[in-house]
């Protein structure tokens, strides 16, 4: 008996858009042959030219609100990667117009707070996330776990035990408070985030960033797969950051596993 793989069943008509919308994307201004089989999802627009360096045949979509955009082929696939800036009502409004413009599989990349024992420079892959984000309640009740795809973390997975980088897969704390939850400028409010940085890490969670909870949730209401790989770039309890030539080298690693995760997902 065939298995029905939850999330590459499409659930909605949750998405709303109609099709003359959906024709073209209200925010990020891109129409459907504009976008490709796979999305990766970027904070940090300057990470766009950096991923479109290792695409051929890259199409930019014209930059609305500094929402940077552009498709390009790789390994024989045309894959969308999209900035969304910071925040997970942005990311959500991005990964769900690319669902109504038709794409099904999406992964976050970028940067979240480690927490031991996972270490400034590893790896570190969502299988799910604490959803203290505020968007993800517009797309289901408290209770509904942010999960991630099962399917595409198994790729995921594969690629990075081939990887030479230690990597660490668990749960994500997501909020939406860098400076009131994540990092604190003053010391009263850094012992206020460190009880919180406590209670994280009793709980196991792997990382922490502001968007995956959300992207999980909504991909899930919609029907497509998603997942988040990040580098921790930021010790939880020292508030250390990683270094520009260490970032560097991760980046280029993360990128390369994406793309080869991202074109090697079954249909
Ligand atoms: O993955 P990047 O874009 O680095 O994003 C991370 O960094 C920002 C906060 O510093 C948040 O958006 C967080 O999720
Ligand atoms: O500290 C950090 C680092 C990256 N992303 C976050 O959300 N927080």
């Amino acid at each position: 008996m065939p298995c029905c793989q939850g999330a590459s069943r499409t659930r909605m008509k949750v998405h709303d858009m109609s099709e003359e919308q959906a024709a073209s994307a209200w925010y990020i201004g891109a129409s459907r042959d504009e976008v490709g089989e796979a999305a990766i999802l970027v904070g940090d627009p300057a990470r766009v030219p950096r991923l479109a360096a290792k695409m051929t045949n890259v199409h930019s979509v014209k930059e609305n609100r500094g929402l940077k955009t552009v498709t390009g082929t790789y390994a024989g696939k045309r894959v969308t990667v999209a900035a969304f800036g910071m925040g997970a009502p942005i990311a959500t409004i991005v990964l769900h117009e690319l669902f109504a413009l038709g794409i099904r599989n999406f992964l976050r990349i970028g940067t979240a707070m480690a927490i031991p024992p996972a270490k400034i420079g590893d790896f570190v892959l969502a299988d799910g996330a604490l959803r203290a984000d505020g968007t993800s309640n517009s797309y289901a009740p408290l209770g509904f776990p942010a999960i991630a795809d099962f399917t595409l973390n198994t790729v995921l997975r594969a690629k990075l035990a081939a990887s030479k980088r230690a990597w660490h897969a668990g749960i994500y704390g997501t909020y939406d408070g860098f400076y009131t939850e994540m990092f604190g400028l003053s010391g009263a409010r850094r012992e206020m985030i460190g009880k919180l940085k406590q209670d994280i890490e009793r709980m196991g969670l792997i990382g922490t960033d502001m968007e995956t909870s959300a992207l999980l949730t909504a991909a899930r209401i919609l029907g497509a797969r998603c997942s988040t790989l990040c580098v921790a770039t930021v010790d939880a309890h020292s508030q250390a950051k990683i270094d520009d030539a260490a970032m560097d080298v991760a980046e280029a690693e993360l990128f390369d596993v994406a793309l080869d995760a991202m074109t090697s997902l079954p249909a």
